[in-house]
C-alpha cells in the first residue's frame, strides 16, 4: 500500500551527507519494521514519508496519493509520532487531543468527543487525561503520541523509535497497544531493538548508512542462515583474533567471558557448536554488508 521508489536525500553542507540512497521498498499492511544503527537514516526516511521533508530524488505513493504531487492528501492519510515530540507545559491530555484534532479539521464537536474518548481508552489513558501531559512518565507521553498520531483515522502510522528510554514494562505496554493497533492500520516501526521488531513485524528492512541491506519476512531472513552460524565462549585475546578473521556475525560479553558468533560452511573449531539463526543474526550481517563494499 505505500510505495517508495528511488528516495534519496543528501543533506548539504561543508561535509554533505547521503542521508538516503535510493531507497526501493513496497510496506503491505501490518507493522512493517524499519531496523538500523544510530545514523542509517531512519528517522530521515520517516519524515520524508510523513512529508515533512522532500526528498533529493525519488517517489512514494500511498495507494493512489503521490506523496509529493499531493502532500495535503497524504497527510490526511498518515498519522506521525516523531522521535522526539514537545507538548504544552500545564495542558492535559484532553484539552490537547482536542486542540490536534481541530487542527487535523475534526470540527464537529461530537465526532471529536468520540474519537478522543476512544483513544484514550485505547492507549490506557483514560484515567490521566486531565493531568498534565508534561507531568507524564514516558510511557504515558509515548501513549499520548500514539493517540495524537491516531486521530482523524489516518490509513498508515508512522513511529519513530518510540520505545527507546521506556522501562521494560512500559515498553511492552507500548508494544501490545502497537499490536492491537496493526490488526486495522498500516504502521512503520524503526528502531534498533530487535526483539521488538521480532515479536511485532511481519515484515522488515535492515537500513544501514541510507541503504536497504536486507528486507523481507524475518522468518525467512533467519532461515536462509539456517546451518551457517556458530558460536562459542572465548577468552579477550581468542575473541580479538576472530574477530579479525573476517566471519564474525557479532561478539558480545557474557557471564564475563565473550560469545562470539560466527559464520562459516564448516564447524571452524571443536569448541564452536551450532547457533540457531535468529533475527539479530540476519540483522548484523545485513548491517556488516556494507563493510564488505556494498557501496
Ligand atoms: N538536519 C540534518 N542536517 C545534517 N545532517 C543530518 C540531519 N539530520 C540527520 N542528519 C544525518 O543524516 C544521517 C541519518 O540520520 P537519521 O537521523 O535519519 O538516522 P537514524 O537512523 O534515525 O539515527 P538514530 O537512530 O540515531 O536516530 C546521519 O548521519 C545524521 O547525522
Amino acid at each position: 500500500m505505500l510505495r517508495l521508489s528511488g528516495v534519496s536525500k543528501i543533506y548539504p553542507g561543508k561535509n554533505p551527507v547521503h542521508a538516503l540512497n535510493n531507497v526501493s521498498l513496497n510496506v503491505p499492511s501490518g507493522i512493517f519494521g524499519l531496523l538500523g544503527p544510530n545514523g542509517a537514516g531512519k528517522s530521515t526516511l520517516m519524515s520524508i514519508i510523513a512529508t515533512l521533508q522532500r526528498p533529493d530524488r525519488g517517489s512514494i505513493h500511498l495507494g493512489e496519493i503521490d506523496a509529493f504531487a499531493s502532500p495535503r492528501e497524504m497527510r490526511a492519510k498518515l498519522g506521525y509520532l516523531p522521535q522526539d515530540f514537545g507538548t504544552y507545559p500545564g495542558a492535559s491530555a484532553e484539552e490537547l487531543l482536542h486542540y490536534f484534532a481541530r487542527l487535523k479539521g475534526i470540527s464537529n464537536a461530537a465526532e471529536r468527543e468520540h474519537q478522543i474518548g476512544t483513544l484514550l481508552e485505547m492507549v490506557n489513558l483514560d484515567a490521566a487525561k486531565n493531568r498534565p501531559v508534561s507531568d507524564y512518565s514516558g510511557g504515558m507521553r509515548q501513549r499520548f503520541g500514539v493517540a495524537q498520531a491516531l486521530l482523524g483515522h489516518p490509513k498508515l502510522l508512522i513511529v519513530d523509535e518510540p520505545t527507546a528510554g521506556l522501562d521494560p514494562a512500559e515498553r511492552n505496554r507500548f508494544n501490545q497497544i502497537l499490536a492491537n493497533i496493526g490488526e486495522n492500520t498500516a504502521i512503520i516501526l524503526s528502531t534498533h531493538i530487535i526483539e521488538d521488531v521480532s515479536n511485532l513485524c511481519r515484515r522488515i528492512a535492515v537500513i544501514n548508512q541510507g541503504r536497504i541491506m536486507a528486507e523481507g519476512d524475518p522468518e525467512k531472513l533467519t532461515a536462509s542462515l539456517s546451518g551457517q552460524l556458530w558460536q562459542a565462549l572465548v577468552d579477550r585475546e581468542r575473541a580479538d583474533q576472530i574477530s579479525k578473521s573476517g566471519q564474525l556475525v557479532f561478539r558480545r560479553i557474557h557471564r564475563g567471558l565473550h560469545l562470539v558468533v560466527i559464520q562459516s560452511e564448516t564447524q571452524p573449531a571443536e569448541d564452536f557448536t551450532p547457533k540457531i539463526p535468529d533475527l539479530e543474526d540476519a540483522y548484523f550481517l545485513a548491517v556488516l554488508q556494507k563493510n564488505d563494499g556494498g557501496n
